[in-house]
């Protein structure tokens, strides 16, 4: 036998693929509201993504999820872009992806026990006894009893109504959570409830998060990586709208001011413009 015969086998090592892949997107509306911005998010990692209000967030979730088309640029999901899919493909891979919205927007005329089953009855590949095993099993996942099934929305509170819309999302046994501000509106007991079931998750199963939030308590409870963009309208036509791409814990030693202000929570020349507008 010669020496290279008695080599072990070393696999080759392959480079992560991106789960999500954002390339020079841009988003324009009457303004622009998203410009020339490129993400890589690998799998099973839990993304937040900061910012002042109307810099883009919710448009940067929604243009992943393919409901806004880019302008410009391409969203990719496992290397395909979504916005260039058939309408078959686009549902697929949508079931793919639970989206956990603002106001968790559930059917106001169905009760939780429907609203958490509509999306896995829609799929249409399992009986009737194995979704109202994966109900409950999903309702016991966000700390609701199953006494909660037949209530509906209009008599469950703000919290309650979140963790439904968490239910409904993770019925799907999604491979990519999207999360915008799951923890507006919430007192600080049920915002951490939220923030341990967002961690729950993660460790339950190999899933990749993007959470929009202004909760720094939360980005610093549950991201691994924080991605703040600052509004277009603040900025030079040739400057980056992302201000910050890092690990959570190395946020708080920028020397941004722009930054700083934001995870400071101050108002700056924000009062100065506010007075000169009036
Ligand atoms: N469908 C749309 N048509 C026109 N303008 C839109 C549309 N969707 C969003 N916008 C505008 O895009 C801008 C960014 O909105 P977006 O909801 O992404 O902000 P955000 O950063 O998520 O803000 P917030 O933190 O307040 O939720 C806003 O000025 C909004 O009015």
């Amino acid at each position: 036998m010669t020496d290279q015969e008695n080599e072990p086998i070393v696999p080759p090592i392959l480079p992560i693929r991106p789960i999500i892949e954002l390339e020079e997107v841009g988003v324009t509306f009457t303004q622009p509201v998203i410009r020339s911005i490129s993400l890589q998010i690998l799998p099973g990692q839990t993304v937040a993504v900061i910012g002042e209000s109307g810099c883009g967030k919710t448009v940067l979730l929604k243009s992943i999820v393919g409901l806004v088309k880019p302008t410009t640029g391409t969203v990719r999901f496992e290397g395909r872009d979504i916005h260039s899919l058939s309408e078959a493909e686009l549902i697929r891979t949508r079931l793919r992806m639970g989206f956990l919205f603002q106001g968790a927007a559930l059917f106001d005329s169905l009760n939780v026990f429907e609203n958490i089953a509509f999306g896995v009855r829609s799929l249409g590949t399992l009986p009737e006894i194995e979704i109202r095993e994966r109900v409950r099993r999903c309702l016991l996942d966000v700390g609701l009893p199953t006494t909660t099934e037949s209530k509906m929305p209009s008599e469950i509170s703000g919290g309650m109504k979140k963790r439904v819309g968490l239910a409904r999302a993770l019925a799907l046994n999604p491979d990519v959570m999207l999360y915008d501000e799951p923890t507006t509106g919430l007192d600080p007991i049920m915002t951490d409830v939220i923030n341990e079931l967002i961690l729950r998750t993660r460790k339950a199963r190999p899933i990749t998060s993007i959470i929009v939030t202004h909760e720094m308590r939360t980005v610093h409870k549950v991201a691994d990586r924080v991605v703040m963009f600052y509004p277009l309208s603040r900025l030079r036509e040739s400057d980056p709208q992302i201000l910050y791409d890092g690990p959570a814990d190395q946020l708080q030693n920028s020397s941004d001011v722009r930054i700083r202000q934001f995870i400071e929570g101050e108002a700056g020349d924000r009062m100065q413009e506010l007075q000169a507008s009036t």
